[in-house]
């Protein structure tokens, strides 16, 4: 199993604010541009962990198939796990199928499991962990459970109405694929995910990125980010 050697700093040479108005509260969250940021270098014997976030539909699933295709990554997709546990028939199944159903957040002590369970059956050491951290509490359970923060954090940015279009053209048979749990989704992304990304932004770990336009367009403003990396 890997185990984390020591934390690499990290260079940013451009970044720009951006006020937004969340809950009635003003936030500022510090931009940084993917173009010009430096990302660690990753060494075997110490995980290198990106996480991918993004609403429902933006495109996270769809850039991870493509970043482990070009960069050697292992796809941990949150919800997947989740999906996974439920047709495995676990005792927690049930409970996840419902709050899953209700565009809710499973506990993070459940999904934190299920991701370590995957990392640590894993041979590699660089790992996509698409769909989490939704919220602070996820993150910070996170952080306690594996002992580390992500290296990277790419933030896939959608138009709602994108992502509702999206989401309704899936076609993967899932429960939360209608309109009413899509706007629920919508509403707690609204209110969970924005703290999230403003933490990783003040950390100078977040690459937000355009998710309007072709999937092959979008991945050519993620390759950037991850070309120190070799396969
Ligand atoms: N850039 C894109 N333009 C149009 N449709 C897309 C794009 N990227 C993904 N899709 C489609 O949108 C749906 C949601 O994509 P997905 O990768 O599952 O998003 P997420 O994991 O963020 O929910 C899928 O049917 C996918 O094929
Ligand atoms: N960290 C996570 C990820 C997903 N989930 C649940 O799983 C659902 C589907 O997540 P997903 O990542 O597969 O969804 P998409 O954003 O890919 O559409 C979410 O709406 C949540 O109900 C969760 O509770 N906690
Ligand atoms: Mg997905």
């Amino acid at each position: 199993m890997w185990r984390r050697v020591a934390s690499v700093s990290h260079l940013f040479s451009h970044s720009k604010s951006t006020k937004f108005n969340q809950g009635g509260s003003t936030f500022k969250i510090w931009e940084t541009f993917t173009s010009e940021s430096e990302i660690p270098t990753p060494s075997k014997g110490s995980p290198f962990i990106t996480f991918v976030l993004g609403g429902p539909g933006s495109g996270k699933g769809t850039q991870c198939a493509k970043i482990v295709e070009a960069f050697g990554f292992t796809h941990i997709s949150a919800g997947d796990l989740l999906r996974r546990e439920i047709a495995s028939g676990s005792a927690y199944g049930s409970v996840i199928l419902s709050t899953i159903r209700e565009g809710k957040i499973v506990p993070s002590q459940v999904t934190v499991q299920l991701i370590q369970k995957e990392m640590e059956s894993s041979d590699n050491y660089k790992f996509l962990i698409d769909g989490f951290p939704r919220s602070e509490e996820n993150r910070k359970a996170f952080e306690q459970t594996i002992g580390t923060e992500p290296d990277v954090v790419l933030f896939f940015d959608c138009p709602e109405q994108e992502m509702v279009k999206r989401v309704l053209n899936r076609n993967q048979g899932r429960v939360d694929d209608n309109i009413d749990t899509i706007k629920k989704r919508l509403e707690i992304f609204d209110e969970l995910n924005w703290p999230v990304i403003n933490y990783y932004s003040q950390r100078g770990k977040l690459h937000k990125i355009n998710a309007v336009g072709t999937v092959d367009e979008i991945f050519e403003k993620v390759r950037p980010i991850f070309a120190p990396l070799s396969k």
